[in-house]
Formats: structure tokens, sequence, C-alpha cells
């Protein structure tokens, strides 16, 4: 399974929590964030980074240059779209940038809302399911109602995000079951910095799983 480590900020964090068993981090490429990050941050914490970590810049309601520019002079591997993009857009970025990975967000209102996702299928790679926010886009600390997932098996792999937490990742995960989670402020100190002791608990809780 994938785990994504999102919202990282600080270059030596991003080492650890690579080395501590994350096979992606994302960066937030969104400038109202807490944890934006800028081109240069983003080369800095990516630079001593394994090949095998996926680096995923996180984007919304943006251009497809900036998208572009960005990733280009930052070594990001793949692109979340965090925002309203059409699906029409993500065809235009993936011919922009051949070879990145395309990951497509939705913050989930409700069962009806998740049949969106099939307009999407032939024009991404990957669908991340995120809570709905009112005023906030993403790093909300809100969980889906994990119920509403049960059936769901859309056919392009998937992660599951919103309020995960190194104590409830098991029951999200004995209820459904993700190609990947993805992780921000259950595993935070505060909006940009890891607790890298909640990090190493939450892979020894997966361990657990896993092993058990
Ligand atoms: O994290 C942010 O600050 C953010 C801002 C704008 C758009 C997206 C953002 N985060 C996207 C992510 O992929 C988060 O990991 C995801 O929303 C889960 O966050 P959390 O509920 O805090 O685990």
């Amino acid at each position: 399974m994938r785990v994504k480590i999102c919202g990282i900020t600080q270059p030596q964090q991003s080492v650890a929590i690579a080395s501590l068993g994350a096979t992606a981090l994302g960066f937030i490429c969104v400038p109202t964030s807490p944890r934006y990050v800028t081109i240069a941050q983003i080369q800095a914490a990516i630079a001593p980074l394994p090949k095998n970590i996926d680096k995923i810049g996180v984007f919304a309601n943006t251009s497809i240059a900036l998208i572009e520019q960005t990733v280009v002079e930052s070594g990001l591997t793949s692109v979340q779209l965090h925002g309203n993009e059409l699906p029409e857009f993500c065809l235009e970025l993936r011919q922009a940038l051949p070879g990145v990975e395309i990951i497509k967000a939705f913050r989930v209102r409700s069962r009806e809302h998740l049949q969106q996702v099939a307009e999407y299928s032939n024009y991404i790679d990957t669908l991340l399911l995120d809570a709905y926010h009112p005023q906030q886009l993403g790093g909300t600390g809100q969980t889906l109602d994990w119920t509403m997932l049960q059936q769901f098996s859309p056919s392009s792999p998937w992660f599951l995000a919103g309020g995960l937490t190194p104590d409830n990742i098991l029951d999200a995960l004995s209820m459904i079951r993700p190609d990947g989670i993805d992780l921000s402020s259950g595993v935070e100190n505060a909006p940009g910095d890891k607790d890298l002791h909640r990090v190493a608990r939450l892979f020894a809780n997966l361990r657990m799983k896993s092993e058990g």
C-alpha cells in the first residue's frame, strides 16, 4: 500500500519521514495554505530523497503553465489537483507532462458526489478522496464517512485522505481497502511541522496490521 505524508516543508523532515517508511511525500503548492512551499523549498526537500519515493506537488485551481514550470524546475514526479479542475484540464495537463502521475482529489460531500469520479477515469492515473470542508481545501483533519466508501471500487487506484491519524488508521483500513493512504494534520505538531514520533507510530501500527 502507498503511504503519502503530505504538507512537508522541511528538508530534514522529508528524509526522516522517507526513512520511516513513507512511499510518497506531498508538497503544497497552494499559496493560501499555511503549508505552502516555494520551488526552491521543494528542490531542497527533494534533493536528498531516494529515487523510489514519489514526490507529489499539490495544486488547486491554477494554470497548466504554473504547474508545468513547478514540476520541471523542482523535480516533482506527480501532480495532485485538489481544486475544481475539470476532466479536460486533467487531459491537457497529462499531455503537457507525459510521464508525470496525475492524481485528482475529490472533496467528497455525499454518496451522489462520488459518482463524479467516473468522468475522470480516462484522464488521470490515480484518485484521492478527501473530506469536504466549506472554507478550506485540504489539510483540515476532517474525516470522511468511511461507510460511504465500502462499496467504492473505481477503475483507477485510489488514496484515502481526510483526518487520518496513527490512532484511527487501523479502524479505517478494517472497513475499506484503498490502494494508498494520505495523512497530513494527523501527524503534525503545527501546519507544516511534522511530528516524527507520530509518523513513527503510524508505521508501527501499519506493520502490526500487516504482521497480524
Ligand atoms: O494541506 C493543505 O494545507 C492543503 C491546502 C490546499 C489544498 C490541499 C491541501 N492538502 C491536501 C492533502 O493532500 C492533505 O494531505 C489532505 O487534505 C488530508 O489532510 P488531513 O485531513 O490533514 O490529513
